[in-house]
């Protein structure tokens, strides 16, 4: 049993009033002092689910599957406190990422048909499990603008984006408001997760309810009201829409969806969920929405339904001052040159959907897709930066190898466990017997982790410092 859990009174009676009849207030009660099964998600930019699974075996992890992700575990039995699963070598590789099981509803619900996706937003994205499960799904083409309000909470986002090796995103920084006004029926997929009461966090967060009143409540709804229209002005006719919450009262959720669909009336269509996974029935709500009690599926609680906007609502772009923007596309015979020189130094090549951009000696690749909306919105980062220019050529960088290295390509080589011991915590390394020249990229149990640059028997340590770490402990 969670020790200090503290579930007020109000919450508990609302709850009771609204709780399906199939479902027991004992069990709900005891699901919410029950801590939480820990998962992950396999990050498949990086490694493919049948090598990371024989990983875990070799790592003796358990894993079961999660029914609704198809890189989805549940992790069993794992001793936290002598490696904390987020400072395994696996971890910061990118290989997987720590998402509770229920918050991978809304991803799988948004992307579940094969429709074309060339621009997809997460208006609420920090920090980022669902925007790196949506890369993955997207395998890095299109464009991903993923859009967090809190400065401090995209500095969060953008690291876990580097760090699982996503490169067809763009960062924006704003209220989520501004998306209708500004971007009108520019998405052709938009997950809204929107910040919310969290009422269905409990089992991870004994404090979950240390704000929680009433009249909250009543407030998030407001802000929850003002984003889902904003996101639907912002989705294209014919678009899919997810609006999910881990929260479990029907003001943030049933009433928001139906609050959209007066406000819109035919074209929102509800689509229903019920077929999204064998067993989904169990959480599903008569206008076919996810209600995830967190006695169902042994889960946090969570709510997930899907739309779609089947016709244009008069959506109008508010006209901007135009904006300087100081990078230039790069010209052909530049960009030749550039990809040239990365095919053969690195043996790396780009995703087809991403273009070479210059500011200064500053080259980088945004997405293709990005292109149109480049005026319209003030992006804090877009792709990524791929080196730096200098007389004789080009300095890769740190995310050129972990976003574009697969660790077979011809420059790479691996490290001994001391040695990546070594790397992770800045320092040069001599790998045994070898001699090499020019740069390469670094690899431990097969996979990139770095790029360095031989000098004589020594390779020179290109981990940027914010990424240097004590990890003699957990790397075995
Ligand atoms: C439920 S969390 C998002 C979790 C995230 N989607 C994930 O899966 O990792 C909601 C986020 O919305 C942000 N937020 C709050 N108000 C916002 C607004 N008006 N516009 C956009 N984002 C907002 C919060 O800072 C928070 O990071």
């Amino acid at each position: 049993m969670h020790p200090n859990i503290k579930i007020p009174e109000p919450f508990l009676n609302q709850i009771e009033q609204i709780l399906p009849s199939h479902l027991s207030m004992t069990d709900f009660v005891e699901a919410c002092k029950r801590p939480l099964r820990r998962s992950l998600r396999v990050n498949t930019l990086k490694i493919s689910v049948e090598d990371f699974l024989e990983r875990a075996n070799e790592k003796g992890w358990k894993l079961s599957p999660v029914p609704w992700c198809d890189n989805g575990f549940w992790l069993d039995d794992y001793d936290e406190d002598t490696v904390p699963l987020g400072n395994t070598a696996e971890h910061m590789a990118g290989l997987f990422y720590i998402q509770e099981a229920s918050s991978m509803l809304p991803v799988t619900a948004l992307l579940e048909n094969d429709i074309e996706l060339n621009r997809v937003l997460d208006m609420a994205a920090a920090p980022g499990s669902k925007t790196t499960q949506i890369a993955a799904v997207l395998n890095n083409e299109g464009l991903l603008v993923a859009n967090e309000y809190s400065a401090s909470r995209v500095k969060v986002l953008h690291a876990n984006l580097l760090r699982c090796g996503v490169v067809n995103s763009a960062l924006t920084n704003y209220d989520g408001r501004v998306f209708g006004d500004w971007l009108p029926e520019t998405f052709d997929a938009i997950l809204l997760d929107a910040p919310c009461s969290g009422e269905g966090t409990i089992r991870k967060d004994a404090d979950a309810f240390s704000n929680w009143s009433l009249e909250s409540v009543q407030d998030i709804s407001n802000t929850q009201r003002d984003l889902i229209v904003s996101a639907f002005h912002a989705l294209k006719p014919g678009g899919t829409m997810v609006y999910s919450t881990c929260t479990l009262n029907h003001d943030e959720n049933q009433h928001i969806c139906h609050f959209i669909k007066d406000t819109f009336g035919e074209a929102v269509e509800f689509q229903p969920l019920n077929e999204l996974f064998e067993g989904a029935d169990a959480a599903c709500t008569e206008e076919g929405f996810l209600h995830v009690f967190p006695q169902i599926f042994d889960s946090e609680g969570f709510f997930v339904a899907r739309l779609k906007k089947t016709e244009s609502v008069g959506s109008e772009m508010v006209k901007k001052r135009p904006r300087k923007f100081p990078f230039q596309k790069a010209k052909p015979k530049e960009a030749d040159d550039v990809l040239k020189s990365l095919d053969e130094t690195l043996g790396l090549s780009i995703p087809h959907s991403s273009n070479v951009w210059i500011r200064d000696k500053e080259v980088w690749i945004f997405p293709e897709q990005v292109e149109g909306i480049l005026p319209e919105i003030k992006f804090d980062r877009i792709g990524l930066k791929l080196a730096e220019s200098h007389k004789k050529g080009y300095r890769w960088q740190h995310e050129t190898i972990m976003a574009l290295a697969k660790g077979n390509e011809p420059k790479c080589i691996e490290l001994s466990v001391e040695d990546a011991k070594e790397w992770y915590m800045g320092r040069d390394i001599r790998p045994e017997g070898l001699i090499g020249s020019g740069e390469v990229i670094v690899c431990y149990r097969r996979q990139p982790i770095g790029i360095g640059k031989w000098v004589s028997n020594r390779i020179k340590n290109g981990l940027p410092r914010e990424l240097v770490r004590d990890v003699n402990l957990f790397i075995q």
